[in-house]
């Protein structure tokens, strides 16, 4: 049987699963590929730092070049750009296929990378970067390959649905629900990229590249992260009948006659009868809607050491098993190139929340600018505050869909009205 040699580069959350699966799991795993798989080392900036699992102290290595130029297979779980980009590089120019979850660098540079493997001959496999355990990536790419994808909606980042499950159900603090979710190694090294929507945004825009056959550029994605999302908001969707999640919207429509595609994460308000509403704490999920197929859901744990190794190991065995059938091992390059649309272009729905005089035609004089901008209204609550010395109430108006810049344009009029104490929030809503 032929000897597969796996490099490991990074054993943190998840690299620590990755390579207690390659050694516990040996037989197994060359049964499947046809090959035997053979951890030859594990790249690691401390070899004596403490690990969660007990691993042979001979593998570890602070050479991370040296190792990769022996591998045949590279699995890169690191995370950052550099110097990740740089040995993935190194890598592919050895000849090595590579495996990461590195959605950051995908997302920053993923173009050129494919482009590099593809011309050497050797697979780049990521399905761990996009929503963890849940096979996405495949299905999108290879499943709905003969189909039209027209949308693709979801819960991509497994710290932010935690915080935002732990307030709703617990009532738990932002910074507490946070500082547990890094204990739980669902948080990047640095979370800023989780709470602040960068990492969703990230696996947006792959989701974007591989649904549409494009380039998606991450800095075309627009991007709200969840950090003044306070409990009053959450309280008052509650109240209402809505829960607050962070989406990742990616769709394919048609703009002043030509196509483009646009990506967009921020929090959205989702009433809680929709099933992405009963996602819970750091679980993911992605719905696909395409011409033929229709609705898709995919569901599962979306962060987390254990379930994104099951990711990477399904990429290794299936860049080892075409190893040993040989053949083109190269990623399918983007078909075409879809322009990106700017965030004005899309329709969607708000939800709006005012702290107003609570006086005869204040009413009439907000439901006057939502008329003015063509932006009509789907409901309305009124809350008095009775009890206050200067009389006033909350209103929260939720529209129907109109235009992104129909909306914003409203909102900054209503902000103008002298009857305005304060526009309290301002949240997109999905599934009314
Ligand atoms: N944790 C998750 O739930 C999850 C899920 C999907 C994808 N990912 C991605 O997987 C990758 C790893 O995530 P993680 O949670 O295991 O991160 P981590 O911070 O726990 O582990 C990364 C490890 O790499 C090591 N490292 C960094 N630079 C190095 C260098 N130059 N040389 C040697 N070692 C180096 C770090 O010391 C650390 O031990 C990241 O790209 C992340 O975005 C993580
Ligand atoms: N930090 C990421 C890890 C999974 O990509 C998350 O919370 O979803
Ligand atoms: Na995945």
């Amino acid at each position: 049987m032929k000897t597969l040699k796996v490099a490991l580069l990074g054993c943190g959350n998840v690299g620590s699963q990755v390579a207690r699966v390659l050694l516990d799991d040996a037989a197994d795993l060359s049964a499947r590929t046809g090959a035997r798989l053979e951890l030859a080392g594990i790249a690691v900036r401390n070899p004596d730092a403490p690990r969660g699992e007990e691993l042979p102290r001979e593998l570890f290595t602070t050479d991370a070049e040296a190792l990769v130029e022996s591998a045949d297979i590279v699995i890169e779980l690191m995370g950052g750009i550099e110097p990740a980009r740089t040995l993935i590089l190194h890598a592919i120019g050895h000849g090595a296929s590579v495996v990461t979850g590195n959605k950051a660098l995908l997302a920053a540079d993923g173009a050129a990378l494919y482009e590099k493997a593809d011309a050497a001959g050797v697979r780049l496999a990521y399905e761990a970067a996009v929503a963890g355990a849940i096979p996405i990536l495949g299905p999108i790419r290879d499943s709905l390959s003969g189909d039209r994808i027209t949308r693709v909606l979801g819960i991509v980042n497994g710290t932010t649905n935690y915080i935002l499950d732990q307030m709703d159900t617990t009532g738990a603090q932002f910074a507490d629900a946070l500082a547990e979710a890094q204990r739980l190694g669902y948080a990047e090294a640095d979370p800023t990229a989780d709470v602040g929507g960068h990492d969703a945004a990230a696996k947006g825009a792959i989701l974007a590249s591989l649904a549409f056959h494009t380039t998606f550029d991450m800095k075309n994605v627009s991007c709200e992260g969840i950090t003044d999302i306070t409990a009053q908001d959450i309280a008052a969707a509650k109240d209402a009948g809505f829960v607050i999640k962070l989406l990742a919207i990616a769709e394919k429509f048609e703009s002043d006659g030509a196509e483009g595609v646009s990506v967009r994460v921020h929090p959205t308000l989702l009433p809680r009868t929709h099933p992405l509403a009963a996602v819970h704490g750091a679980f993911n999920a992605v719905f696909v809607e395409a011409e033929n197929a229709g609705e898709l859901m995919f569901y599962g744990q979306g962060a987390g050491g254990t379930p994104t190794a099951s990711a990477v190991m399904g990429d290794v065995v299936t860049v080892a098993r075409r190893m040993v059938l040989g053949g083109h091992m190269g990623v399918e390059a983007a078909s075409g190139h879809v322009p990106a649309l700017p965030l004005e272009k899309v329709t969607t729905s708000y939800s709006i929340g005012l702290d107003v005089a609570d006086a005869p035609g204040v009413l009439s004089a907000v439901a006057q600018v939502f008329a003015d901008h063509g932006v009509s209204i789907e409901t309305m609550r009124q809350t008095s505050h009775t009890d206050a010395a200067n009389a006033s109430a909350e209103l929260r108006f939720v529209t129907h869909r109109a235009p992104e810049a129909a909306l914003a344009a409203t909102v900054e009029a209503i902000k103008g009205l002298d009857v305005i104490n304060s526009v309290t929030s301002v949240l997109r809503v999905e599934g009314v």
